[in-house]
């Protein structure tokens, strides 16, 4: 089986309850799967007015079920809130927060543990990229941040260079495909149904380039950051997906 087309939005520290109204003018295509991930604050409110036509997801877990953990969120809780989907392992969160691979790991196998979607971030800075360490870096992070009980059913990889996020810069079509390819390569080699999970490409995703990207093999959609916040942006992008 081909793996599902998702196109994620990550709507980031963006967003209030006004924003919601987005969702009613953000069209849905044909064998493509919507998700937005909105602050954690606007899951619940969000998931009530999508009403199942668009998925809605955390940005962030704790890696516990439960506990003394002030100001963070229990996977548990997303997906009593209405999320289907929790973004683990976004390089802001590695950067901003210090979050490691192994965390990373642990939070994913939380997310598994309470029922969602752990859809899993990896990428390059621009320095290992200059230094030719990219494909290693890939693995390497593949490596230590999907857990062993990782499924096509409950886990998504996300390829974001990290120069390539909120920069309007795009690695080529063919730097996308060798790092899709070589990801493909090593879930093949580890999971039974490796050659379903979905693999998206984040990083600069437009109305303008989706097409392009799509096209690429390997790529099964899109973790959209700016161009999710506005159906404008975020509904072309979704058609592309469909028309790929
Ligand atoms: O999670 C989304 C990515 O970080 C991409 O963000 P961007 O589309 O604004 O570059």
């Amino acid at each position: 089986m081909a793996p599902p087309k998702l196109a994620a939005g990550n709507w980031k520290m963006n967003g209030t309850l006004q924003s919601l109204a987005e969702l009613d003018a953000l069209p849905t295509a044909p064998g493509v799967e919507v998700l937005i991930c909105p602050p954690a604050l606007l899951v619940q409110p969000m998931a009530g007015r999508a009403a199942g036509r668009i998925m809605v997801g955390g940005q962030d877990c704790h890696a516990a079920a439960s506990g003394a953990h002030t100001g963070d969120i229990a996977a548990a809780q997303l997906k009593d809130a209405g999320a289907s989907h929790v973004i683990v392992g976004h390089s802001e969160r590695r950067s901003d927060h210090g979050e490691t691979d192994a965390a990373v790991m642990a939070k994913a196998a939380a997310a598994h543990q309470a029922g969602l979607v752990a859809i899993i971030c990896v990428g390059e800075t621009e320095a290992q990229r200059d230094s030719g360490e990219t494909l290693s870096v890939i693995a390497g992070q593949l490596a230590a941040s999907v857990p062993d009980c990782a499924t096509a059913a409950n886990t998504v990889i996300a390829y974001e260079p990290v120069w390539a996020i909120g920069t309007g810069r795009t690695p080529s079509a063919a730097q996308i495909a060798e790092v899709h390819d070589a990801m493909r390569q090593a879930l093949c080699a580890r999971f039974a149904d490796g050659a379903e999970i979905s693999l998206l490409y984040g990083g600069s995703v437009k109305p303008a380039n989706a097409a392009e990207i799509f096209a690429i093999p390997h790529v099964n959609g899109a973790l959209v950051g700016g161009a999710s916040l506005k159906a404008a942006d975020f509904g072309p992008i979704i058609s592309a997906l469909s028309a790929a």
